[in-house]
């Protein structure tokens, strides 16, 4: 699926000339979910879908074996080394990369299956798969998870009891590069630390909400591409404990279908999005991720030229 998602003429037609367009004719922007293993990115991604249905997942490929109780088809669709490579090179991948000792990768009819049906498109995908996302120019909001501390990712990995100390080992080696990501200008929209559950999903849901009402990037939608370092170092957001749950209490996703939509949402700086009313606020934007002297990690100041 190509970017900035064009408006079939059918579409347009029927916009023009019919009643004013609906708001479940609005294309949801997907929602590109990224962070190092084990934060909890499936764990808040399961509550999102289950809470509301106009929410689909994409389902990535990956040469991985399944892990007890996942299912081909619903998890992943596992393959072969093979197989994905012959398919990647035949153009069926969106984007892909090498992660953790695996080829995991996005098709486009995974994407094209969940957009054709509705749905804002969920994607669990790493890093690199991230920037090649915002490299093809998917109409999409990027959202970088965290953990508090990488002693506590270390624990949820362990906790979790699905990898093999070796494969925990890899998981935490490449999670420091990850985190590290959450600075690279342009690439995300918004970065929530997953350290309550419940606060981390409610932020997610109010992001969520921006996807379901087809918007794109973070503060004043300026991260656009992500091309441009100062317009995409401007479009990136921190969401701080509780910001995103304070702005729309109650207005989440699977409360009753009124999320997503756009008309009793406040505006800031020109633009209409729960999540941004009170993220991009000057008083709950906070700044960059970054690591504190005890290994913590927090949202640190911004620079000067990014306090709104
Ligand atoms: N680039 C890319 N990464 C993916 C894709 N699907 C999953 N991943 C990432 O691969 C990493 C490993 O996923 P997984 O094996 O399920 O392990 P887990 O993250 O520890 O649960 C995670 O960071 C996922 O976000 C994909 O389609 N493309
Ligand atoms: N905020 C949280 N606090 C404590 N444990 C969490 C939290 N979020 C997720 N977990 C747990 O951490 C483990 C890893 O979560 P998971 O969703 O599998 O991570 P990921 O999909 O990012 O690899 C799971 O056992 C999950 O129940």
């Amino acid at each position: 699926m190509g970017a900035e998602q064009s408006v079939p003429a059918g579409e347009a037609v029927a916009a023009a000339e019919g009643p004013p367009p609906r708001e479940e004719a609005v294309r949801p922007s997907a929602l590109v979910i990224v962070g190092p293993s084990g934060v909890g990115k499936g764990t808040l991604i399961n509550r999102l879908m289950e809470a509301d249905r106009r929410f689909g997942f994409s389902c990535s490929h990956t040469t991985r074996p399944p892990r007890e109780g996942e299912l081909n088809g619903v998890h992943y669709h596992f393959t072969t080394h093979e197989a994905m490579e012959a398919d990647i090179v035949a153009g069926k991948f969106l984007e892909h990369a090498h992660v953790h000792k695996n080829i995991y990768g996005t098709s486009i009819q995974a994407v094209h299956d969940v957009a054709t049906a509705g749905r804002c498109c969920v994607l669990d995908i790493d890093v690199q798969g991230a920037r090649q996302v915002r490299k093809a120019g998917l109409k999409a909001i990027f959202v970088f998870i965290a953990p508090p501390s990488l002693a506590e990712l270390e624990q949820r990995l362990r906790g979790r009891a699905t990898d093999s100390e070796e494969q925990i080992t890899t998981r935490l080696r490449n999670a420091q590069e990850e985190l590290e990501s959450a600075k690279e200008p342009g690439l995300y929209d918004y970065i929530i630390i997953n350290s309550d559950l419940d606060e981390a999903y409610h932020q997610l849901a109010s992001v969520a909400r921006s996807a379901l009402a087809g918007e794109v990037g973070g503060p004043e939608g300026s991260a656009g591409t992500g091309t441009a370092p100062a317009a995409a170092a401007a479009g990136a957001a921190a969401v701080t404990a509780g910001a995103a749950a304070a702005a729309a209490p109650g207005a989440e996703p699977g409360s009753g279908g009124s999320g997503g939509t756009s008309g009793s949402r406040g505006t800031t700086q020109g633009r209409s999005s729960p999540g941004a009313v009170a993220l991009n606020s000057a008083a709950t934007f906070k700044g960059w991720l970054q690591p504190t002297a005890d290994g913590q990690l927090q949202i640190g100041s911004p620079p000067a030229d990014q306090v709104r």
